[in-house]
């Protein structure tokens, strides 16, 4: 069943934080987002440069406009603007009654203020009260209460007293401006505190993170989970997000609200496209046979670039491909994390060339090498031999050189083969190279054939 979530908010046209924010958590966490626009501002990474409100009675017409039509399951502020805009707002949602998540917002990361100062008084005094849950950072907690939050403690002292005082019903005072390697929200909800926490990321991609947070927070209410179940997804949700954020703009950079999805789903897709390639291996067994080298054949394949960091986000053959009784055999299923050599080969390859996702090592013969040059192939030659000591001794060194000196061959993009003439105890091989490992195999194919 759909739910609807509605973020009354505004809009960044950097497109970081803000409705653009909202809605991307909203499609991520499944939920059908509307939106009431509050104010529009000309904005980007590192600042506000303009902003404008709408009036408050054509905020309010968003909102019915929805709730007439679909309903709505949960709803949550962000910049709210003026004070008239935040009491026409908890007028609307006192009369409606759905569950709303405050995300008191009070000024942007890049420095700005999103809401006039008469505003805040209006805020804790109109739209707390109708709140279900408010989201203050520290410095909102601290202008909340008038305390000085500089611990866990400290921040469960606010969350409590914003209960008392204003009467929302859940509080949580995150501790993303807090210290400390660990990010600990504090949350109070029906006379006890309960902390939700992950690691502390060092990373750029802060923008927006307070948007998102509620949004995922409001989805879950939306989906009819128990609030403490939506907050605890809501962080993980957020935690994703800003781990994988968009290294994009000279300031703060956007979060990734749609990490969420797009992991889940890229490693689904790698997955689907290798166990095809394999299939065509299988089809073409006796052939493939032939260009198994004594170290055997691995074919693998890394997720988007964006989202892959190690080897576990690369897709390949357990026990590698191995020629059975003159077949070409996979030994077992396509698996993450299965390859350390090719998996780290390919990550050298993609780290240069954003299309470089796919290889796989096959047999050194000159006749295939000669064989690559009639077809016309983009060949690099590479000579182990000439390998300094110190990137053998690196983890992962020897490969990022090999990848290195190819590339440097080929003016930086990949090229289809690599040939390693080996060293001592060595090997010498051909790292066929493509976009994806049906490429990979269909160029390893027309060598053999
Ligand atoms: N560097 C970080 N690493 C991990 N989590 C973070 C980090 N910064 C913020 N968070 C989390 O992101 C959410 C938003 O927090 P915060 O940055 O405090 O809000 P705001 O965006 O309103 O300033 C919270 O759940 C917080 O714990
Ligand atoms: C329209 C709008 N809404 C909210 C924020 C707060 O987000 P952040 O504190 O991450 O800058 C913002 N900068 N702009």
């Amino acid at each position: 069943m759909w739910r609807v979530a509605i973020t009354i908010a505004g809009l960044d046209s950097g497109g970081g934080a803000g409705i653009h924010a909202d809605i991307k958590t909203f499609a991520a966490m499944g939920v059908h987002g509307a939106t009431a626009l509050t104010c529009v501002t000309a904005q980007n990474t590192y600042e506000v440069r303009e902003a404008q409100c709408l009036s408050p009675q054509l905020v309010r017409a968003q909102i019915m406009a929805v709730w007439d039509d679909m309903g709505i399951d949960a709803g949550k502020t962000g910049m709210l603007g003026t004070r008239e805009i935040i009491e026409e707002v908890a007028s609307v949602v006192g009369k409606l009654g759905f569950p709303l998540v405050v995300d008191p917002v009070m000024v942007a990361k890049s420095g700005a203020p999103l809401i006039s100062e008469d505003a805040v008084d209006v805020l804790k005094r109109r739209l707390l009260p109708v709140a279900k849950v408010v989201t203050p950072n520290k410095p909102e907690a601290e202008k909340l209460t008038g305390m000085k939050i500089a611990s866990v403690n400290d921040a469960e002292k606010a969350a409590e007293f914003i209960h008392k005082e204003y009467g929302t019903e859940i509080v949580v005072v995150k501790g993303g401006h807090l210290e400390g390697g660990e990010a600990i929200d504090v949350v109070y909800y029906r006379g006890s505190f309960h902390k939700f926490s992950t690691p502390r990321l060092e990373s750029r991609a802060t923008h927006g993170t307070g948007c998102a947070f509620s949004a995922a927070i409001a989805a879950g209410l939306a989906k009819g989970l128990d609030p403490l179940e939506a907050i605890k997804t809501a962080k993980q949700f957020i935690y994703t997000a800003i781990k994988y954020g968009v290294a994009k703009g000279k300031g703060h950079w956007p979060v990734n609200p749609t990490a969420w999805v797009e992991i889940p789903a890229e490693r689904w897709r790698a997955y689907e496209e290798l166990r095809a390639a394999l299939e065509a291996i299988r089809k073409n067994a006796a052939l493939f046979a032939k260009a198994i080298p004594e170290v055997q054949s691995n074919l693998g394949y890394v997720i988007d670039p964006r989202y892959a960091v190690d080897v576990n986000d690369v897709v390949a053959v357990p026990g590698r491909i191995v020629n059975y009784m003159g077949e070409a055999r996979p030994s077992g299923p396509p698996a993450f994390g299965a390859s350390s050599h090719t998996a780290r080969k390919i990550l050298a390859l993609v780290g240069k060339d954003p299309n470089a996702r796919s290889a796989m090592n096959i047999k050194y013969s000159p006749e295939l090498v000669e064989r690559a040059r009639a077809l016309g192939y983009k060949i690099a030659v590479v000579d182990r031999r000439k390998e300094p000591e110190e990137a053998k001794k690196i983890e992962g060194g020897s490969m990022k050189w090999v990848v290195g000196e190819a590339l440097s061959q080929t003016g930086g993009t990949a090229p289809d083969i690599i040939v390693d003439l080996g060293d001592w105890g060595k090997e010498p091989q051909i790292t066929v190279v493509g976009r994806t490992p049906t490429e990979v195999v269909e160029k390893v194919l027309r060598l053999l054939s």
